[in-house]
């Protein structure tokens, strides 16, 4: 779906992107960054709307340098930041922007009740944008960015400024996006809680570089840890000390932060490793739950096992 090679954008006074190879295939991708990574950068460079100052990349194997009206075509995008006119209905714009997609009338027409009813906002549609909430205006983003019929999206952090309600609301549109019609989805967050639940396949820049790029699965397990917690006994009066060591001798590794054992999740046998190492030693067994790494660990590689929200 898109390719970048050694993509490289340069402001007068940062570097947003830095020299940035990556491969997205279809799916739902998450794309994290910590704000100021530059994720809407290179997603409007994609969009072929900004120059890259060196290097290349190609949106459904068309070169963004000089495809962009093409890519444009193919490709829907929701942008991060609110940009609806308030005074016209829901309707009237996303009929607008079907036509500006080069719908014809009648089909802009019925592109746009099937993509607001798809997105939830049947019964609001006539009324005018500038009295929506915030939920209902991301709603119309998504639907513009769909109502052409696009083959892939670019979302720009869509759950932006949504209640946890909201939020959860958004994440399962987003999913059925590609469930229900297919498209590939490029989704940005600073929150990689909400993009492992998402997405099939994660990729995490920092700095305009490419931290990692792996499936969901495979980034869940290497950024969760098992936080285990164990009571003394007589035979052991430090229980967490007790079994630190018998982790250790049974291969797990483990830190311990005050009372908690926290144990890197190295596979689905972990778990069985830890209960079988806590049933031998005889200490009982106060707590063991997964706990996701914080965003900013993730980046610096230095797990501390709180849950990030
Ligand atoms: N037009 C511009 N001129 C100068 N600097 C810019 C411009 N646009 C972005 N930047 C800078 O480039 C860096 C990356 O910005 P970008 O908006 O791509 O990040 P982001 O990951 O999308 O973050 P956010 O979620 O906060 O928008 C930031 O340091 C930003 O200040």
């Amino acid at each position: 779906m898109i390719v970048t090679e050694g993509l490289t954008k340069r402001y007068p006074r940062v570097t947003a992107l830095d020299r940035l190879t990556m491969r997205i295939e279809p799916g739902v991708t998450g794309l994290v960054g910590a704000n100021g990574a530059g994720k809407s950068t290179l997603i409007k460079i994609l969009l072929g709307l900004a120059p890259a100052t060196e290097g290349a990349a190609a949106v459904l194997g068309l070169d963004v340098a000089t495809e962009g009206p093409r890519i444009r075509a193919d490709v829907g995008y929701m942008p991060e930041h609110d940009c609806l006119p308030p005074d016209v209905s829901a309707t009237e714009f996303v009929v607008h922007m079907a036509r500006m997609s080069g719908l014809a009338p009648t089909a802009a027409r019925e592109r746009t009740a099937d993509t607001l009813r798809h997105v939830g906002l049947y019964e609001e549609r006539y009324r005018a944008i500038g009295g929506y909430s915030t939920g209902m205006k991301q709603r119309v983003k998504l639907a513009q960015a769909l109502v052409h019929d696009p083959r892939l999206v670019l979302l720009d952090e869509p759950t932006n400024g949504l209640d946890p309600v909201g939020r959860d609301e958004m994440l399962g549109l987003i999913r059925r996006v590609h469930a229900d019609f297919g498209i590939s989805v490029l989704v940005t967050s600073h929150l990689l809680g909400e993009l492992e639940r998402t997405s099939d396949h994660i990729v995490v820049i920092d700095g305009g570089s490419l931290l990692r790029s792996s499936s969901t699965r495979d980034f869940t397990q290497a950024t969760a840890s098992l936080a285990v917690e164990v009571t003394d006994t007589d035979r052991h009066p430090d229980g967490t000390r007790a079994a630190l060591t018998a982790f250790a001798e049974a291969g797990l590794t483990t830190r311990a932060d005050g009372r908690l054992l926290l144990v890197d999740i190295r596979d689905e046998d972990t778990y069985d490793t830890v209960r079988d190492a806590v049933a031998e030693l005889g200490v009982g067994l106060v707590r063991m739950e997964q706990r996701r790494h914080r965003i900013a660990e993730v980046f610096d590689n230095r797990p501390t096992g709180h849950d990030e929200k």
